[in-house]
């Protein structure tokens, strides 16, 4: 394995938009990375896990509900500071099984597509989250300042592979 970025924090990461009938299912983070601010439910792929694995588990975590049929919609890359950097997969499914549930890590609420609180959300989701709403598919590049407040690039290339 080639290690581009050597000293740095490397994660990978998932995030995942459930959308059906005119709503998507966002929650509010509750702690960690990103609190008090919305997103679709996600978090770090753990060893030994496949992206999907780890963004179908996070669902369950974070809001109680199963997500059986996703698709991988896009594949950002963030770097943090100058010391690290992070690949997110970004899922959307057709809709949950089962009632979505408040957690210590999450409140979930359903929200209309023409309603997304872009202002509370991570700087970079305006840019890519309506795509995915749109039902197409993106990859992303942004960088922010240190303690990842501030989005100081960015580049979004929609309608690739993914
Ligand atoms: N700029 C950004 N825009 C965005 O929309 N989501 C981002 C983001 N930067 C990080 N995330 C998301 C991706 C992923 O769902 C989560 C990763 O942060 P964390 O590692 O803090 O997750 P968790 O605290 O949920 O971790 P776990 O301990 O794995 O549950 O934050």
């Amino acid at each position: 394995m080639v290690d581009l970025y050597p000293g740095w924090i490397v994660q990978e990461a998932t995030i995942t938009y459930p959308v059906t009938d005119g709503s998507v299912l966002l929650i509010e983070k509750k702690r960690g990375v990103g609190a008090g601010l919305y997103n679709g439910p996600g978090g770090k792929v753990e060893a030994g896990e496949s992206p999907r694995e780890a963004a179908r588990r996070e669902v369950r975590e974070e809001i109680r509900v199963r997500v059986p049929a996703l698709s991988k919609f896009g594949e950002l890359e963030f770097v943090f500071g100058g010391d690290h950097f992070m690949t997110v997969h970004v899922y959307r499914a057709p809709g949950v099984l089962g009632d979505p549930e408040e957690t210590v890590e999450a409140k979930p609420r359903w929200v209309a597509l023409d309603a997304v609180p872009y202002d509370r959300m991570w700087e970079d989701d305006r840019y890519w989250l309506p795509l995915l709403l749109a039902g197409r598919t993106f990859r992303g590049w942004f960088r922010f300042d240190g303690a990842g407040e501030t989005l100081r690039g960015r580049f979004v290339e929609p309608d690739v592979t993914v």
